[in-house]
């Protein structure tokens, strides 16, 4: 991704659906280089839907994403594998093979698209399962490891390649609320460490509340987006219905 002054990811009037049913419309947002940005909003909004549009699962019906400028739609087929090269996900369920360690898991990508010898991906693989808080491991099946530490290896394999970015669908699900705050630490230590640009996508208060920088609501009634901006703003001067939602329907 080129450093052209261009914000990181921007989402420019985005329509997102399915065949003839519109999810959401007028998605129109930018994330800063390094920003933690919130993706929130409550069930069905389409949180999920366009997570699958930033990572290139499924096109959006209109509209642009752009990565340092770049149109990744509107690109040819090699530029837009280039730049989902840069991007790590982390899906819900972590997405491990469970046939694999957690070191195979996690040199998975570096092999598909690197050309690093076995010693250097040992030594990597290494190196971001330390990041994670999973020295020593390595041999490990996932099914032998907490939601948590699945977690925290599905972390170390979206790193794998040094993303710029770094998108994550409902980091919490699944675990129990001290888990989630510490993953929730795990993905502010990346970012301070590393610089990522971080996408979360969730509706988790507490970690919307405790790690987002900006943030945008998605709206499931009006199928429009509301600019949020800090979440800790938001919670105390935001639109009423953006605070309906961060108190759990306790505003007044
Ligand atoms: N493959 C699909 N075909 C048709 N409609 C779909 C499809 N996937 C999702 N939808 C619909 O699109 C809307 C948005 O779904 P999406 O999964 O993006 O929401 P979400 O905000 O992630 O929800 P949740 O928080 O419940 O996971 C929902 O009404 C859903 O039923």
């Amino acid at each position: 991704m080129t450093d052209n002054g261009a914000p990181h990811i921007e989402v420019r009037e985005v329509t997102l659906g399915y065949g003839e049913y519109v999810v959401q419309r007028g998605v129109d947002f930018a994330v800063n280089k390094s920003d933690i940005f919130v993706v929130m909003g409550g069930n069905g909004c389409g949180k999920t839907t366009l997570m699958r549009a930033l990572v290139g699962l499924q096109a959006p019906l209109a509209g642009e994403v752009r990565f340092g400028g770049e149109d990744f739609w509107g690109a040819a087929e090699e530029e837009r594998q280039q730049l989902k090269r840069r991007m790590g996900i982390l899906f819900q369920g972590g997405a491990l093979w469970s046939s694999l360690t957690l070191a195979e898991n996690v040199a998975l990508p570096l092999h598909e698209y690197t050309a690093l010898s076995a010693a250097q991906v040992e030594e990597i693989v290494a190196f971001k399962l330390a990041l994670v808080g999973l020295a020593g491991f390595d041999d490990f099946y996932p099914s032998e490891l907490s939601g948590g530490m699945k977690k925290r290896a599905g972390l170390a394999r979206a790193m794998a390649l040094d993303p710029d970015i770094l998108v994550i669908d409902e980091p919490s699900s699944g675990l129990d609320p001290l888990t989630a705050r510490r993953l929730d630490e795990l993905i502010v230590e990346l970012r301070d460490s590393l610089g990522t640009t971080v996408v979360v996508v969730t509706h988790d208060l507490a970690s919307i509340l405790a790690i987002g920088d900006n943030s945008v609501y998605l709206d499931a009634d009006t199928h429009t987006m509301i600019p949020t901006g800090h979440p800790q703003d938001a919670l105390k001067n935001g639109d009423p219905k953006v605070r309906h939602f961060l108190t759990r329907g306790n505003s007044t």
